[in-house]
């Protein structure tokens, strides 16, 4: 049973595919050849589901940091006798312009590590497993390398130290003195494609040094954050680049599937797709944190990959695979034990078949917020953003699962109704990009519609609050985005009444927000929610209420772990992450929380100087 806290990784990632690192210097998640591929290293996951360790022997003391603007990890390593740095890190391909993040990552992981003080004893354990544990391959020695064959897939590893092989490990011991170094790199390819060379000592270099060029570039060319928490913000924005699929402009929601948001409670998923909700709100806090000039890529792939859903009369799907594809039909590994017995390990999401209205608005949402850099868009991509608006005020008085994605029985929830709101109040402002003014006023009759249909029944006098759903009186954290997407203002006595409520009712002794706490049709409680508590924070500065929104957002910021991530959610009782990691979610309310609170400052200020 794997027993690293989520806390002790670190992320990888060459924007196609994403590897997790531990503390202790072992690589124990990674899949190629993209984010929800066949993992070949899955410790995370089951003791004997594969890593790769590069460990200092002996009494170590470990700090890590992403060098500055990159995802390239380093972790220093002391012990009594000297100390030792490991820089890692997945490479960047190149494009015409020179370094380039992940359009041509040629699915590398890259590893370099150098004495730096004195000497260390180094140990190195290399057993892959292909197809999440269920292969072990066979390991051959070659010249400079080992290479891993096994089902489809083919591992070279280049390695300066000689590995012996015992069945599918390879082990060495090495001392490193001061001033020597030694690169390792491993190359995936599919065992039909020709198996490349291994990779030389200066290659890897030269490899990494680009890398490390490639991320500083974008983070040079992107992030125009200045405010309070900017290392945070700035960070923020590298983690959510590092979880797009450059070749498609595609999202996921998280890196890892099946990290539970409740430990042994069989709430565990598979977080690896891109759903529309969570990609828009993704291209939304890059919007703040990095300006994304990528995001007409995400749109046009979005048009294509729904192409002629809603025409057809089907709802338009939820979420996708990072390539477009539709099917994410949900399976069960038993072969894996899960993170701390957590079972069942699941690839694949039953969501994908789910209904969720709310993903109208946050389509909409994103292109409103984004439409400088959309502002080229593509008939088919007109066309199908109208298509969007008019299925949202079709739809919008029918039940579904929810933001929440509940496996229970549809709902007529709140959050749903807001999101069809919003739906065609984007429409309406965009109306004229997307050539839809003959629209306008049909959309404007149902925009009222729904909003005095959730002003009357999702108010609820018992709860003082709005509420989860239609006729509910259980608190739900997502009403917080009500006067964030515009709907009412944060300082309406009933949205004061709503913030205050869900502060008193649905936090924990920490002060962090649950989602809800009504069932869900899942067993198990679930941990509280960092998105959600970052939402309340966000509240609380529109609220005019910047002296708590600080605080709220400054309890949240205490989970970040040693290099700045975040996974979805805080388990109340031990303090541990809890759920997928890192998870885009939770940065990107990190992200809009933080922007929120410095404009609530800001608007503080000029009252002062009035
Ligand atoms: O709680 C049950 C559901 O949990 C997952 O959904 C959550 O993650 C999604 C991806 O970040 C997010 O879009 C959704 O709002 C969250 O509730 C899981 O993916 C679902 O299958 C599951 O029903």
């Amino acid at each position: 049973m794997s027993n690293v806290p989520i806390a002790d990784y670190a992320l990888l990632s060459d924007c196609r595919s994403a590897t997790l690192v531990s503390r202790g210097g072992s690589i124990d998640w990674l899949c190629f050849p993209r984010f929800d591929g066949p993992s070949v290293f899955a410790r995370l996951l089951g003791e004997q589901a594969g890593h790769w360790s590069i460990s200092v022997d002996g009494e170590v003391n470990v700090s890590r940091r992403y060098l500055t603007g990159t995802m390239v990890l380093e972790t220093t390593m002391r012990t009594r006798t000297g100390h030792a740095v490991l820089l890692d890190a997945m490479a960047m391909g190149r494009n015409e312009r020179g370094h380039d993040l992940g359009v041509n990552s040629p699915g590398i992981v890259l590893r370099s590590l150098a004495c730096e003080s004195g000497t260390v004893d180094i140990s190195i354990e290399y057993a892959p497993r292909f197809e999440y544990g269920l292969i072990f391959p066979l390991l051959r020695p070659i010249q400079g390398g080992i290479l891993a064959r096994g089902g489809a897939d083919v591992l070279v590893l280049s390695t300066p130290a000689e590995l012996s092989i015992d069945g599918s490990v390879a082990r060495t011991h090495i001392t490193l003195r001061a001033g020597e170094r030694v690169n390792f790199a491993l190359q995936h390819q599919m065992c039909w494609e020709q198996t490349s060379q291994v990779h030389r000592q200066a290659e890897i270099s030269d490899d990494l040094q680009d890398t490390i060029k490639g991320w500083q570039t974008w983070s040079v060319l992107h992030q125009k954050y200045e405010g309070p928490w900017r290392e945070h913000v700035h960070h923020s924005g590298c983690v959510l680049q590092a979880l797009m699929f450059r070749p498609t402009g595609a999202i996921v929601a998280a890196a890892t599937t099946s990290l539970p948001e409740a430990v042994g409670e069989g709430r565990n998923w598979d977080y690896r797709y891109t759903w529309i909700r969570d990609a828009c709100l993704t291209l939304e806090a890059l919007w703040i944190a990095a300006c994304p000039d990528e995001a007409h890529w995400f749109f046009s792939w979005m048009a294509g990959a729904a192409a002629t859903q809603i025409r057809r009369g089907v709802a338009l799907q939820i979420m996708f695979g990072v390539g477009g594809e539709h099917d994410l039909s949900e399976r069960q590994l038993p072969h894996l034990e899960g993170w701390r017995n957590s079972r069942p390990v699941r690839v694949g999401n039953g969501a994908w078949e789910q209904r969720q209205l709310d993903v109208y608005g946050e389509l909409l949402n994103a292109v409103r917020r984004l439409r400088d850099q959309v502002s080229g868009l593509d008939d088919v991509s007109r066309n199908f953003l109208i298509e969007v608006a008019d299925a949202a005020a079709t739809h919008w008085q029918e039940q579904d699962q929810g933001i929440w994605e509940v496996r229970g029985a549809p709902q007529d929830f709140l959050y749903s109704k807001l999101m069809c709101w919003k739906a065609l109040d984007c429409a309406i402002e965009l109306a004229d990009i997307l050539g839809a003014n003959g629209r306008i006023e049909g959309w404007k009759k149902i925009r009222q519609n729904i909003r005095d249909a959730i002003l009357t029944r999702g108010w609820s006098e018992k709860a003082g609050a709005f509420t989860q759903a239609f006729g509910s009186d259980s608190l739900d954290a997502s009403v917080l985005m009500m006067p964030i997407v515009d709907f009412l203002p944060a300082t309406d006595p009933r949205m004061r009444s709503t913030i205050d409520a869900i502060a008193e009712r649905l936090t924990d002794e920490h002060g962090l927000v649950y989602r809800y706490r009504a069932s869900d049709g899942l067993g198990g409680e679930e941990g509280t929610f960092l998105l959600c508590t970052f939402w309340l924070a966000h509240a609380q500065a529109l609220a005019g209420e910047v002296g708590r929104a600080r605080k709220t957002f400054e309890q949240a910021l205490t989970y970040v772990n040693d290099v700045g991530l975040l996974a979805e959610e805080v388990d109340p009782v031990s303090n541990e992450l809890l759920g997928n990691f890192p998870q885009a979610f939770s940065h990107i309310g990190l992200i809009n929380a933080a922007w929120a609170i410095s404009q609530a400052g800001v608007r503080e200020e000029n009252v002062v100087l009035r």
